[in-house]
Protein backbone atom coordinates (compact mmCIF):
# COMPACT_ATOMS: atom_id res chain seq x y z
CA UNK A 1 0.00 0.00 0.00
CA UNK A 2 1.10 3.29 -1.06
CA UNK A 3 1.48 6.10 1.90
CA UNK A 4 1.22 9.72 2.04
CA UNK A 5 3.54 10.59 4.65
CA UNK A 6 6.35 8.56 6.25
CA UNK A 7 7.05 9.40 9.80
CA UNK A 8 10.18 7.78 11.72
CA UNK A 9 10.13 7.51 15.22
CA UNK A 10 6.72 6.53 17.36
CA UNK A 11 7.32 8.72 20.20
CA UNK A 12 5.16 12.04 21.21
CA UNK A 13 6.16 13.82 17.78
CA UNK A 14 5.94 10.55 15.93
CA UNK A 15 2.58 9.95 17.30
CA UNK A 16 1.03 13.74 17.14
CA UNK A 17 2.48 13.82 12.97
CA UNK A 18 0.77 10.32 12.23
CA UNK A 19 -2.71 11.51 14.19
CA UNK A 20 -2.82 14.80 12.62
CA UNK A 21 -1.92 13.17 9.37
CA UNK A 22 -5.14 10.45 9.74
CA UNK A 23 -7.28 13.68 10.98
CA UNK A 24 -6.43 15.15 7.30
CA UNK A 25 -7.42 11.74 5.71
CA UNK A 26 -4.11 10.63 4.78
CA UNK A 27 -2.63 7.35 5.03
CA UNK A 28 0.23 7.36 7.11
CA UNK A 29 3.22 4.86 7.53
CA UNK A 30 4.80 4.73 11.26
CA UNK A 31 8.27 3.60 11.42
CA UNK A 32 9.19 3.10 14.90
CA UNK A 33 12.20 0.95 16.20
CA UNK A 34 10.41 1.33 19.99
CA UNK A 35 7.52 0.57 20.73
CA UNK A 36 5.33 3.44 20.19
CA UNK A 37 4.85 6.01 23.51
CA UNK A 38 8.64 6.09 23.03
CA UNK A 39 10.70 8.07 26.38
CA UNK A 40 7.71 9.92 27.93
CA UNK A 41 5.71 6.82 28.52
CA UNK A 42 8.41 4.04 29.04
CA UNK A 43 11.51 6.38 30.42
CA UNK A 44 10.72 10.04 31.05
CA UNK A 45 7.79 11.57 32.34
CA UNK A 46 4.98 8.43 33.12
CA UNK A 47 7.49 6.39 35.13
CA UNK A 48 9.13 9.81 36.76
CA UNK A 49 5.93 11.66 37.58
CA UNK A 50 4.32 8.47 39.05
CA UNK A 51 7.08 7.68 41.28
CA UNK A 52 7.74 11.37 42.59
CA UNK A 53 3.91 11.62 43.44
CA UNK A 54 3.80 7.95 45.57
CA UNK A 55 7.06 9.42 47.07
CA UNK A 56 5.69 12.61 47.75
CA UNK A 57 2.45 10.77 48.99
CA UNK A 58 4.51 8.73 51.63
CA UNK A 59 4.24 5.65 49.19
CA UNK A 60 6.55 2.67 50.10
CA UNK A 61 8.61 1.91 47.24
CA UNK A 62 6.79 -1.59 46.04
CA UNK A 63 3.94 -0.17 46.11
CA UNK A 64 5.25 2.83 43.95
CA UNK A 65 6.46 0.64 41.49
CA UNK A 66 3.38 -1.47 40.65
CA UNK A 67 1.84 1.93 40.59
CA UNK A 68 4.47 3.10 38.13
CA UNK A 69 4.26 0.22 35.53
CA UNK A 70 0.17 0.04 35.98
CA UNK A 71 0.38 3.55 34.92
CA UNK A 72 2.90 3.00 32.28
CA UNK A 73 0.79 0.00 30.92
CA UNK A 74 -2.24 2.10 30.93
CA UNK A 75 -1.25 4.69 28.83
CA UNK A 76 0.71 2.55 26.46
CA UNK A 77 -1.91 0.70 25.69
CA UNK A 78 -3.51 3.81 24.27
CA UNK A 79 -1.18 4.15 21.98
CA UNK A 80 0.38 0.84 21.04
CA UNK A 81 0.05 -0.66 17.58
CA UNK A 82 -3.59 -2.26 17.72
CA UNK A 83 -4.79 1.54 18.86
CA UNK A 84 -2.86 3.11 15.80
CA UNK A 85 -4.00 0.54 13.54
CA UNK A 86 -7.76 1.35 14.38
CA UNK A 87 -7.25 4.90 14.21
CA UNK A 88 -6.09 4.24 10.86
CA UNK A 89 -2.14 3.89 11.02
CA UNK A 90 0.06 1.45 9.20
CA UNK A 91 2.98 0.28 11.83
CA UNK A 92 6.33 -1.27 10.81
CA UNK A 93 8.43 -1.98 13.91
CA UNK A 94 11.84 -1.54 12.94
CA UNK A 95 14.92 0.78 12.40
CA UNK A 96 14.90 3.01 9.69
CA UNK A 97 17.90 4.16 7.88
CA UNK A 98 18.21 6.38 4.86
CA UNK A 99 19.07 5.10 1.03
CA UNK A 100 18.36 8.20 -0.39
CA UNK A 101 16.11 11.44 -0.72
CA UNK A 102 13.27 9.77 -0.93
CA UNK A 103 14.12 5.86 0.35
CA UNK A 104 14.41 4.54 3.49
CA UNK A 105 15.55 0.89 4.45
CA UNK A 106 13.92 -1.32 7.47
CA UNK A 107 14.52 -4.00 8.30
CA UNK A 108 16.00 -4.97 4.59
CA UNK A 109 12.10 -3.70 2.93
CA UNK A 110 12.80 -0.92 1.13
CA UNK A 111 9.89 2.08 1.86
CA UNK A 112 9.46 4.91 -0.73
CA UNK A 113 8.86 8.49 1.15
CA UNK A 114 8.21 12.01 -0.66
CA UNK A 115 7.07 13.36 2.17
CA UNK A 116 8.75 12.60 5.85
CA UNK A 117 9.03 13.23 9.50
CA UNK A 118 11.92 12.72 11.14
CA UNK A 119 11.26 11.87 14.86
CA UNK A 120 13.97 10.26 16.18
CA UNK A 121 13.93 11.58 19.84
CA UNK A 122 16.96 11.88 22.07
CA UNK A 123 19.35 9.56 24.46
CA UNK A 124 20.85 10.44 27.81
CA UNK A 125 24.69 12.41 27.04
CA UNK A 126 26.97 10.81 29.01
CA UNK A 127 29.50 12.90 29.76
CA UNK A 128 33.21 12.31 29.35
CA UNK A 129 34.69 11.57 32.96
CA UNK A 130 37.18 9.09 33.34
CA UNK A 131 36.44 6.19 34.33
CA UNK A 132 32.25 6.80 34.36
CA UNK A 133 31.89 4.08 31.17
CA UNK A 134 33.77 1.50 33.80
CA UNK A 135 30.76 1.70 36.33
CA UNK A 136 27.37 0.34 36.38
CA UNK A 137 26.17 3.81 36.27
CA UNK A 138 22.27 4.44 35.67
CA UNK A 139 20.22 7.04 33.17
CA UNK A 140 16.82 7.12 32.59
CA UNK A 141 16.63 4.28 30.48
CA UNK A 142 17.22 1.61 33.71
CA UNK A 143 16.48 3.92 36.91
CA UNK A 144 13.24 2.98 36.33
CA UNK A 145 13.70 -1.12 36.39
CA UNK A 146 15.41 -0.92 39.39
CA UNK A 147 13.76 -3.61 42.01
CA UNK A 148 14.54 -1.69 45.64
CA UNK A 149 15.95 2.18 45.77
CA UNK A 150 20.19 2.12 46.58
CA UNK A 151 21.18 2.89 49.85
CA UNK A 152 22.47 5.78 48.41
CA UNK A 153 22.54 7.57 45.24
CA UNK A 154 24.83 9.93 43.88
CA UNK A 155 22.71 12.05 40.29
CA UNK A 156 25.42 13.73 37.99
CA UNK A 157 23.59 16.88 36.94
CA UNK A 158 21.39 19.11 38.62
CA UNK A 159 18.86 20.12 35.81
CA UNK A 160 14.83 18.42 35.75
CA UNK A 161 15.65 15.00 35.48
CA UNK A 162 18.22 15.18 38.34
CA UNK A 163 16.01 17.60 40.56
CA UNK A 164 12.98 15.27 40.07
CA UNK A 165 14.52 12.32 40.56
CA UNK A 166 16.94 13.08 43.96
CA UNK A 167 13.86 14.18 45.66
CA UNK A 168 12.04 10.90 44.87
CA UNK A 169 14.96 8.46 45.94
CA UNK A 170 15.35 10.40 48.94
CA UNK A 171 11.91 10.55 49.98
CA UNK A 172 12.03 6.30 49.70
CA UNK A 173 14.70 6.27 52.08
CA UNK A 174 18.05 6.77 49.89
CA UNK A 175 21.11 8.85 50.87
CA UNK A 176 21.11 11.60 48.01
CA UNK A 177 23.55 13.90 46.81
CA UNK A 178 23.02 16.08 44.03
CA UNK A 179 26.35 16.91 41.91
CA UNK A 180 26.00 19.99 39.71
CA UNK A 181 29.01 21.50 37.80
CA UNK A 182 27.01 24.19 37.55
CA UNK A 183 26.59 27.14 40.13
CA UNK A 184 22.92 26.64 41.06
CA UNK A 185 20.12 23.53 40.47
CA UNK A 186 17.90 24.64 37.42
CA UNK A 187 20.48 26.94 35.90
CA UNK A 188 17.66 27.77 33.14
CA UNK A 189 15.22 28.97 35.93
CA UNK A 190 15.16 32.22 38.15
CA UNK A 191 17.70 32.36 40.47
CA UNK A 192 15.28 32.34 43.22
CA UNK A 193 13.62 29.27 42.19
CA UNK A 194 16.90 27.68 42.41
CA UNK A 195 17.69 28.51 45.67
CA UNK A 196 13.80 27.94 46.98
CA UNK A 197 14.27 23.80 45.46
CA UNK A 198 17.68 23.90 46.53
CA UNK A 199 16.62 25.05 50.58
CA UNK A 200 14.20 22.28 50.40
CA UNK A 201 16.08 19.75 49.54
CA UNK A 202 18.19 20.92 52.26
CA UNK A 203 15.33 20.55 54.70
CA UNK A 204 14.76 16.87 53.07
CA UNK A 205 18.43 15.64 53.96
CA UNK A 206 19.27 16.11 49.88
CA UNK A 207 23.08 16.75 49.80
CA UNK A 208 23.89 18.93 47.20
CA UNK A 209 27.11 19.96 45.56
CA UNK A 210 26.94 22.88 42.94
CA UNK A 211 30.17 23.93 41.00
CA UNK A 212 31.56 20.85 41.27
CA UNK A 213 33.57 19.42 38.84
CA UNK A 214 33.84 15.88 38.84
CA UNK A 215 37.60 14.54 37.87
CA UNK A 216 37.49 10.85 37.76
CA UNK A 217 34.64 8.05 38.77
CA UNK A 218 36.02 4.75 40.19
CA UNK A 219 34.60 1.44 41.09
CA UNK A 220 34.72 0.77 44.76
CA UNK A 221 33.48 -2.43 46.77
CA UNK A 222 29.87 -2.45 46.37
CA UNK A 223 29.22 1.19 44.71
CA UNK A 224 30.82 3.74 43.13
CA UNK A 225 33.05 6.79 43.81
CA UNK A 226 33.54 10.27 42.47
CA UNK A 227 36.37 12.44 43.01
CA UNK A 228 36.27 16.04 42.16
CA UNK A 229 39.02 18.05 41.02
CA UNK A 230 39.56 19.29 44.92
CA UNK A 231 40.97 16.07 45.71
CA UNK A 232 37.01 15.55 47.83
CA UNK A 233 35.23 12.70 46.76
CA UNK A 234 31.52 11.08 47.18
CA UNK A 235 31.01 7.57 47.12
CA UNK A 236 27.27 5.91 46.78
CA UNK A 237 25.80 2.63 45.75
CA UNK A 238 24.95 3.68 42.46
CA UNK A 239 25.37 7.13 40.09
CA UNK A 240 22.42 8.45 38.27
CA UNK A 241 23.71 10.35 35.09
CA UNK A 242 21.48 13.52 34.27
CA UNK A 243 23.72 15.72 33.03
CA UNK A 244 21.42 16.15 29.54
CA UNK A 245 20.50 14.65 26.28
CA UNK A 246 21.72 13.80 22.30
CA UNK A 247 19.80 14.01 19.48
CA UNK A 248 19.34 10.69 18.22
CA UNK A 249 20.75 10.98 14.43
CA UNK A 250 23.84 8.31 14.39
CA UNK A 251 23.08 5.91 11.56
CA UNK A 252 20.41 7.39 10.69
CA UNK A 253 21.70 8.18 6.72
CA UNK A 254 21.23 12.13 6.82
CA UNK A 255 24.03 12.56 4.76
CA UNK A 256 21.55 9.85 1.97
CA UNK A 257 18.41 11.90 2.96
CA UNK A 258 20.48 15.19 2.62
CA UNK A 259 19.30 16.49 5.70
CA UNK A 260 22.04 19.12 7.34
CA UNK A 261 21.86 18.46 11.50
CA UNK A 262 24.14 21.25 14.02
CA UNK A 263 26.61 20.99 16.07
CA UNK A 264 25.39 18.86 18.46
CA UNK A 265 23.74 16.61 16.09
CA UNK A 266 20.29 17.79 16.24
CA UNK A 267 18.40 18.53 12.62
CA UNK A 268 18.53 21.91 11.76
CA UNK A 269 14.60 22.90 11.33
CA UNK A 270 13.05 26.25 10.22
CA UNK A 271 9.88 27.78 12.27
CA UNK A 272 7.39 25.34 10.01
CA UNK A 273 9.49 22.16 11.36
CA UNK A 274 11.25 21.69 7.68
CA UNK A 275 14.68 21.06 7.55
CA UNK A 276 16.83 23.24 6.49
CA UNK A 277 18.53 21.40 3.89
CA UNK A 278 15.46 19.31 1.78
CA UNK A 279 12.53 19.99 0.39
CA UNK A 280 9.57 17.65 1.54
CA UNK A 281 11.73 16.64 4.91
CA UNK A 282 10.31 17.53 8.47
CA UNK A 283 11.61 16.92 11.66
CA UNK A 284 9.72 17.16 14.86
CA UNK A 285 10.66 16.94 18.59
CA UNK A 286 13.94 16.16 21.05
CA UNK A 287 15.96 15.20 17.22
CA UNK A 288 15.44 18.72 16.47
CA UNK A 289 17.27 20.34 19.66
CA UNK A 290 14.33 22.59 20.40
CA UNK A 291 12.70 22.96 23.67
CA UNK A 292 12.43 18.95 25.19
CA UNK A 293 9.34 18.61 26.39
CA UNK A 294 6.48 15.75 25.50
CA UNK A 295 3.79 19.14 24.66
CA UNK A 296 6.97 20.65 22.74
CA UNK A 297 7.15 17.50 20.94
CA UNK A 298 3.71 16.71 20.42
CA UNK A 299 2.87 20.66 18.94
CA UNK A 300 6.24 20.13 16.58
CA UNK A 301 4.55 16.47 15.31
CA UNK A 302 1.70 18.22 14.82
CA UNK A 303 2.73 21.29 12.95
CA UNK A 304 5.64 19.29 10.68
CA UNK A 305 2.42 16.75 9.64
CA UNK A 306 0.56 19.47 8.78
CA UNK A 307 2.81 21.67 6.45
CA UNK A 308 4.39 18.64 4.99
CA UNK A 309 0.86 17.42 3.83
CA UNK A 310 -0.67 20.66 2.58
CA UNK A 311 0.28 21.81 -1.44
CA UNK A 312 2.60 24.77 -1.32
CA UNK A 313 4.23 25.66 1.29
CA UNK A 314 2.60 25.06 4.60
CA UNK A 315 1.89 28.39 7.28
CA UNK A 316 1.74 26.75 10.65
CA UNK A 317 4.89 27.63 12.63
CA UNK A 318 6.60 26.29 16.21
CA UNK A 319 7.33 29.09 18.46
CA UNK A 320 9.91 28.12 21.18
CA UNK A 321 8.85 31.06 23.41
CA UNK A 322 5.64 29.84 23.82
CA UNK A 323 6.43 26.84 25.41
CA UNK A 324 5.40 26.44 29.07
CA UNK A 325 7.68 23.87 31.33
CA UNK A 326 7.11 22.52 34.84
CA UNK A 327 10.01 20.93 36.78
CA UNK A 328 7.74 18.37 39.44
CA UNK A 329 10.32 19.04 42.17
CA UNK A 330 8.09 19.74 45.22
CA UNK A 331 7.52 22.91 45.25
CA UNK A 332 6.87 22.74 41.61
CA UNK A 333 8.90 25.47 39.30
CA UNK A 334 6.82 26.51 36.38
CA UNK A 335 7.75 28.72 33.66
CA UNK A 336 6.49 30.16 30.75
CA UNK A 337 7.79 32.95 28.43
CA UNK A 338 10.55 35.21 29.39
CA UNK A 339 12.30 35.24 32.93
CA UNK A 340 13.19 38.53 34.80
CA UNK A 341 16.88 38.52 33.83
CA UNK A 342 15.65 37.53 30.23
CA UNK A 343 13.38 40.58 30.48
CA UNK A 344 15.91 42.46 32.03
CA UNK A 345 18.40 42.25 28.45
CA UNK A 346 15.70 42.14 25.93
CA UNK A 347 12.90 45.18 27.83
CA UNK A 348 15.08 47.13 30.29
CA UNK A 349 11.72 49.10 31.18
CA UNK A 350 9.39 45.60 31.79
CA UNK A 351 7.76 45.42 34.80
CA UNK A 352 8.02 42.65 37.61
CA UNK A 353 5.27 42.04 40.19
CA UNK A 354 6.58 39.61 42.87
CA UNK A 355 4.63 37.77 45.61
CA UNK A 356 6.15 35.28 47.77
CA UNK A 357 3.91 32.20 48.78
CA UNK A 358 3.54 33.21 52.30
CA UNK A 359 1.37 35.96 51.68
CA UNK A 360 -1.21 33.81 49.43
CA UNK A 361 -3.49 32.34 52.00
CA UNK A 362 -4.68 29.03 50.71
CA UNK A 363 -0.33 28.25 50.83
CA UNK A 364 -0.57 29.25 54.51
CA UNK A 365 -3.99 26.92 54.94
CA UNK A 366 -1.99 24.25 53.77
CA UNK A 367 1.46 25.03 55.19
CA UNK A 368 3.53 25.11 52.52
CA UNK A 369 4.62 28.55 52.08
CA UNK A 370 7.49 28.29 50.29
CA UNK A 371 7.77 29.49 46.68
CA UNK A 372 6.73 32.98 44.56
CA UNK A 373 4.74 33.88 41.72
CA UNK A 374 6.49 36.58 39.81
CA UNK A 375 4.49 38.23 36.44
CA UNK A 376 6.78 40.74 34.16
CA UNK A 377 4.81 42.75 31.74
CA UNK A 378 6.28 45.35 29.49
CA UNK A 379 5.01 48.85 28.52
CA UNK A 380 3.05 49.10 24.79
CA UNK A 381 4.75 51.47 22.58
CA UNK A 382 1.47 53.45 22.17
CA UNK A 383 -0.74 53.46 25.42
CA UNK A 384 2.17 52.76 27.75
CA UNK A 385 1.59 50.61 31.25
CA UNK A 386 -2.44 51.83 30.56
CA UNK A 387 -4.12 48.53 31.06
CA UNK A 388 -1.23 47.44 33.38
CA UNK A 389 1.50 46.33 30.60
CA UNK A 390 1.68 43.53 27.94
CA UNK A 391 2.22 40.15 29.93
CA UNK A 392 5.69 38.66 28.85
CA UNK A 393 6.20 35.72 31.15
CA UNK A 394 6.36 34.63 34.69
CA UNK A 395 8.06 32.19 37.12
CA UNK A 396 5.37 30.63 39.57
CA UNK A 397 7.32 28.45 41.82
CA UNK A 398 5.08 26.27 44.70
CA UNK A 399 2.58 23.64 45.25
CA UNK A 400 0.56 23.04 41.92
CA UNK A 401 2.40 25.66 40.25
CA UNK A 402 2.74 23.70 36.95
CA UNK A 403 -1.48 24.03 36.83
CA UNK A 404 -0.62 27.85 37.65
CA UNK A 405 1.16 29.00 34.46
CA UNK A 406 -1.03 28.07 32.14
CA UNK A 407 -3.52 31.07 32.76
CA UNK A 408 -0.06 32.89 32.04
CA UNK A 409 0.39 30.95 28.87
CA UNK A 410 -3.22 31.81 27.65
CA UNK A 411 -2.37 35.38 28.60
CA UNK A 412 0.61 35.41 26.36
CA UNK A 413 -0.43 33.59 23.67
CA UNK A 414 -3.52 36.27 23.11
CA UNK A 415 -0.97 39.19 24.25
CA UNK A 416 -3.06 39.82 27.24
CA UNK A 417 -2.47 42.57 29.50
CA UNK A 418 -2.02 42.28 33.18
CA UNK A 419 -5.23 44.18 34.00
CA UNK A 420 -7.25 40.93 32.24
CA UNK A 421 -5.37 39.16 34.91
CA UNK A 422 -6.39 41.38 37.84
CA UNK A 423 -9.92 42.03 37.03
CA UNK A 424 -10.68 38.27 36.73
CA UNK A 425 -12.07 36.75 39.61
CA UNK A 426 -10.37 33.91 41.28
CA UNK A 427 -12.53 31.37 43.59
CA UNK A 428 -10.67 32.01 47.16
CA UNK A 429 -8.73 30.37 48.76
CA UNK A 430 -7.28 28.56 45.93
CA UNK A 431 -3.57 29.06 44.73
CA UNK A 432 -4.29 30.09 41.92
CA UNK A 433 -5.38 33.84 43.03
CA UNK A 434 -2.14 34.15 43.39
CA UNK A 435 -1.85 35.33 39.75
CA UNK A 436 -4.60 37.28 40.38
CA UNK A 437 -3.35 38.90 43.71
CA UNK A 438 0.37 39.36 41.64
CA UNK A 439 -1.29 40.76 38.65
CA UNK A 440 -3.07 43.69 40.75
CA UNK A 441 0.67 45.10 41.67
CA UNK A 442 0.59 46.71 38.12
CA UNK A 443 -2.26 48.96 39.67
CA UNK A 444 -0.87 50.71 42.42
CA UNK A 445 0.04 47.67 44.35
CA UNK A 446 -1.55 45.40 46.25
CA UNK A 447 -1.18 44.33 50.20
CA UNK A 448 1.83 46.86 50.30
CA UNK A 449 3.58 44.90 46.80
CA UNK A 450 3.97 47.17 43.63
CA UNK A 451 5.62 45.79 40.47
CA UNK A 452 8.81 47.21 40.24
CA UNK A 453 11.27 47.70 36.86
CA UNK A 454 13.09 44.47 36.23
CA UNK A 455 16.44 43.72 37.31
CA UNK A 456 19.37 41.56 36.30
CA UNK A 457 20.94 38.95 38.41
CA UNK A 458 23.76 41.23 40.58
CA UNK A 459 21.85 44.67 39.80
CA UNK A 460 21.61 47.17 42.60
CA UNK A 461 18.02 46.62 44.13
CA UNK A 462 16.16 49.96 44.09
CA UNK A 463 13.70 48.59 46.81
CA UNK A 464 10.49 50.23 44.84
CA UNK A 465 7.93 46.89 45.44
CA UNK A 466 7.73 47.10 48.90
C1 LIG B 1 13.28 11.16 32.99
C2 LIG B 1 12.56 12.09 32.05
C3 LIG B 1 11.47 12.78 32.52
C4 LIG B 1 10.80 13.65 31.66
N1 LIG B 1 9.71 14.32 32.15
C5 LIG B 1 9.03 15.15 31.32
C6 LIG B 1 7.87 15.82 31.78
O1 LIG B 1 7.45 15.67 32.94
N2 LIG B 1 7.21 16.63 30.94
C7 LIG B 1 7.63 16.83 29.65
O2 LIG B 1 6.99 17.57 28.91
N3 LIG B 1 8.74 16.20 29.18
C8 LIG B 1 9.44 15.37 29.98
N4 LIG B 1 10.54 14.71 29.50
C9 LIG B 1 10.94 14.94 28.10
C10 LIG B 1 10.09 14.12 27.12
O3 LIG B 1 10.07 12.78 27.55
C11 LIG B 1 10.66 14.23 25.71
O4 LIG B 1 10.78 15.59 25.34
C12 LIG B 1 9.75 13.53 24.70
O5 LIG B 1 9.54 12.19 25.06
C13 LIG B 1 10.37 13.62 23.29
O6 LIG B 1 9.56 12.93 22.37
P1 LIG B 1 10.12 12.58 20.91
O7 LIG B 1 8.96 12.04 20.14
O8 LIG B 1 10.86 13.71 20.35
O9 LIG B 1 11.22 11.43 21.14
P2 LIG B 1 11.18 9.96 21.79
O10 LIG B 1 10.11 9.81 22.78
O11 LIG B 1 12.58 9.68 22.20
O12 LIG B 1 10.79 9.01 20.57
C14 LIG B 1 11.67 8.71 19.53
C15 LIG B 1 11.32 7.37 18.96
O13 LIG B 1 12.08 7.17 17.77
C16 LIG B 1 12.44 5.81 17.67
N5 LIG B 1 13.63 5.76 16.80
C17 LIG B 1 14.85 6.34 17.01
N6 LIG B 1 15.67 6.10 15.96
C18 LIG B 1 14.95 5.36 15.06
C19 LIG B 1 15.23 4.83 13.78
N7 LIG B 1 16.40 5.00 13.15
N8 LIG B 1 14.26 4.10 13.17
C20 LIG B 1 13.05 3.91 13.76
N9 LIG B 1 12.72 4.42 14.95
C21 LIG B 1 13.66 5.15 15.61
C22 LIG B 1 12.67 5.35 19.11
O14 LIG B 1 12.40 3.98 19.24
C23 LIG B 1 11.64 6.20 19.88
O15 LIG B 1 10.47 5.46 20.10
C24 LIG B 1 11.23 13.82 30.32
C25 LIG B 1 12.34 13.12 29.85
C26 LIG B 1 13.00 12.25 30.71
C27 LIG B 1 14.18 11.49 30.17
N1 LIG C 1 9.41 18.07 34.09
C1 LIG C 1 9.87 18.13 32.85
O1 LIG C 1 9.26 18.72 31.95
C2 LIG C 1 11.13 17.43 32.51
C3 LIG C 1 11.69 16.51 33.38
C4 LIG C 1 12.86 15.90 33.02
C5 LIG C 1 13.45 16.20 31.80
N2 LIG C 1 12.88 17.08 30.97
C6 LIG C 1 13.52 17.44 29.68
O2 LIG C 1 14.69 16.68 29.49
C7 LIG C 1 15.80 17.56 29.33
C8 LIG C 1 17.05 16.94 29.87
O3 LIG C 1 17.07 16.99 31.29
P1 LIG C 1 18.43 16.91 32.10
O4 LIG C 1 18.11 17.24 33.51
O5 LIG C 1 19.15 15.66 31.79
O6 LIG C 1 19.31 17.99 31.36
P2 LIG C 1 19.61 19.55 31.53
O7 LIG C 1 20.52 19.88 30.40
O8 LIG C 1 18.38 20.34 31.64
O9 LIG C 1 20.42 19.66 32.91
C9 LIG C 1 21.63 18.97 33.07
C10 LIG C 1 22.43 19.58 34.21
O10 LIG C 1 23.61 18.81 34.34
C11 LIG C 1 24.72 19.69 34.56
N3 LIG C 1 25.95 19.02 34.11
C12 LIG C 1 26.41 18.88 32.84
N4 LIG C 1 27.56 18.17 32.84
C13 LIG C 1 27.82 17.85 34.14
C14 LIG C 1 28.85 17.11 34.79
N5 LIG C 1 29.83 16.54 34.09
N6 LIG C 1 28.80 17.01 36.15
C15 LIG C 1 27.80 17.57 36.85
N7 LIG C 1 26.79 18.27 36.28
C16 LIG C 1 26.80 18.40 34.95
C17 LIG C 1 24.36 20.94 33.76
O11 LIG C 1 25.05 22.06 34.30
C18 LIG C 1 22.85 21.02 33.96
O12 LIG C 1 22.49 21.79 35.08
C19 LIG C 1 15.38 18.83 30.05
O13 LIG C 1 16.08 19.95 29.62
C20 LIG C 1 13.93 18.90 29.72
O14 LIG C 1 13.76 19.51 28.46
C21 LIG C 1 11.73 17.70 31.30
Amino acid sequence: MSHDLLVIGGGAAGLAAVRTAVARGARPLLVTDGPPGGDCTFTGCVPSKTLIEAAERGEGFDSAVRRMRDAVARIAAGEDEAALAAEGVDVLRGRAVFRSPGEVEVEGRVVSAERVVIATGSEPLIPPVPGLDGLDHLTNETVFDLAEPPRSLVVLGGGPIGCELAQAFARFGADVTVVEAGERLLSHEDPEASRVVADRFTAEGVAVRTGAAVARARPVPGGSRLEFDTGASVVADRVLVAVGRSPVTAGLGLDAAGVATDEHGAIRTDPRMATTSRRGSYAAGDVTGRPAFTHAADAMGRIAAANALRRGRGRARFDDAEVPRVTFTSPEVAQVGLTEAEAARTHSDARVAYLPMSEVDRAVTAGRTDGFVKIIAVRRTWTGNLGGGRVLGATIVGERAGELVHEIALALRIGMFTGRLAQTMHAYPTHAIAVQQAAAQFFGGYGGRRARTVRAPGDPDTGTDR
